[in-house]
């Protein structure tokens, strides 16, 4: 797929890390696994990860919904737009979310924690309306039971990993669980990348960095995933049974950029070609701020510093930065359920 683009650079699955989760549970093991893992979340930000004992039925349970839900007469889905949730849960279709103001070429849904939403007064702050209950078809029952099973499952995973990154960090195993021990917060995306030739449909999803702690995400088959390194895109391709993990804008804050957010795109599937992947991803609790790791002298020479974007600089607290990010990105929920940042949005960009 690399060739079709300039300045892409083709790459074998050993371009990136993979690493074995059950190592840090084997004590001779253990110490290696914190130095590879903290090697490849800074120099690379991506990994592939194995051993992380998320049981195969369950992948054939949540590839198999997340089929059916994309099947569903485009009426079902639409029934459950996210421009009819102030939550920014629900079905988004093809071209309707954008990055960086260009739409991508996906569908899909996003399925946040199940809550009720707040009771909130006039001078509540915005980033509360957050949370709130998803959007359910009403054709497909099994999507809840499926969808929320995977969504614990990989939040264990995704725990385990960042007290792993803690460690990794010569900090307590606990340190970054301020970040999420509050009211949980994270989001599943099923994703649906429809095939197309046409070289102006080429952004599956455009280059961006993901905005929360850490990204689990299991693709199909296809590819289509690519990261920045220094020499160009690099294909991520599939491994079957094993996660793409990658390091969010909250983590490279938390540790003022030792560790890295790397910025990673989807290109289009070929015609006839369609590509499913599912992401979950760990987000801080809303009521937090960022906390700044108290990294030794030896790594703290190496910390970058965040690498913020100047048209979209990132707070230290967290609601805020929420919501800007969600508001930026479906326009429609936007205007339907936020006039008043909606109208104020074009002077963000
Ligand atoms: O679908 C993929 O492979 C990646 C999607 C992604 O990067 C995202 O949704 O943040
Ligand atoms: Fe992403």
């Amino acid at each position: 797929m690399s060739d079709s683009f300039p300045g892409c650079v083709s790459s074998a699955a050993a371009a990136l890390p993979v690493l074995d989760l059950r190592e840090l549970e084997v004590p001779e093991r253990r110490a290696a696994f914190l130095a590879e893992l903290g090697h490849a979340a800074r120099e690379i930000g991506f990994f592939y990860l194995i051993g992380h004992g998320v049981a195969a039925e369950k992948f054939v349970r949540i590839e198999e919904v997340s089929r059916r839900f994309f099947a569903l007469p485009d009426e079902e889905k639409h029934a459950i737009g996210m421009a009819n949730s102030p939550h920014f849960r629900g079905y988004t279709a093809t071209g309707h979310e954008l990055t960086r103001n260009r739409p991508d070429r996906r569908e899909q849904i996003d399925i946040g924690v199940e809550l009720p939403a707040l009771e909130l007064g006039p001078d509540a702050p915005v980033w509360k309306r957050l949370q709130g209950p998803n959007q359910w078809p009403a054709g497909l029952p099994e999507l809840r039971e499926v969808a929320l099973d995977w969504s614990a499952t990989l939040r264990q995973v995704a725990i385990r990993l960042l007290r792993a990154f803690a460690q990794a960090l010569e900090q307590p195993a606990d340190a970054l669980d301020g970040l999420i021990d509050k009211t949980p917060a994270q989001l599943l995306k099923l994703i649906r990348y429809p095939g197309s030739s046409d070289p102006a449909l080429r952004q599956g999803v455009g280059a961006h960095k993901d905005a929360g702690i850490l990204t689990l995400l299991h693709q199909d088959h296809h590819g289509g995933l690519q990261v920045e390194r220094p020499e160009g895109w690099i294909d991520v391709p599939p491994i079957e049974g094993a996660f793409v993990i990658n390091i969010g804008e909250i983590l490279e804050l938390a540790t003022n950029g030792y560790l890295r957010a790397t910025m990673h795109r989807v290109v289009t599937p070929p015609e006839g070609v369609v590509r499913y992947s599912i992401g979950y991803f760990l987000s801080p609790s809303l009521e937090g701020s960022v906390p700044l790791l108290p990294l030794p002298e030896h790594l703290a020479k190496l910390a970058l510093g965040p690498e913020s974007d100047p048209k979209n600089p990132l707070f230290r607290e967290i609601g805020p930065n929420a919501i800007k990010g969600r508001l930026r990105s479906h326009r429609d929920v936007a205007e339907r359920h936020y006039p008043e940042q909606y109208a104020a949005l074009d002077r963000l960009d």
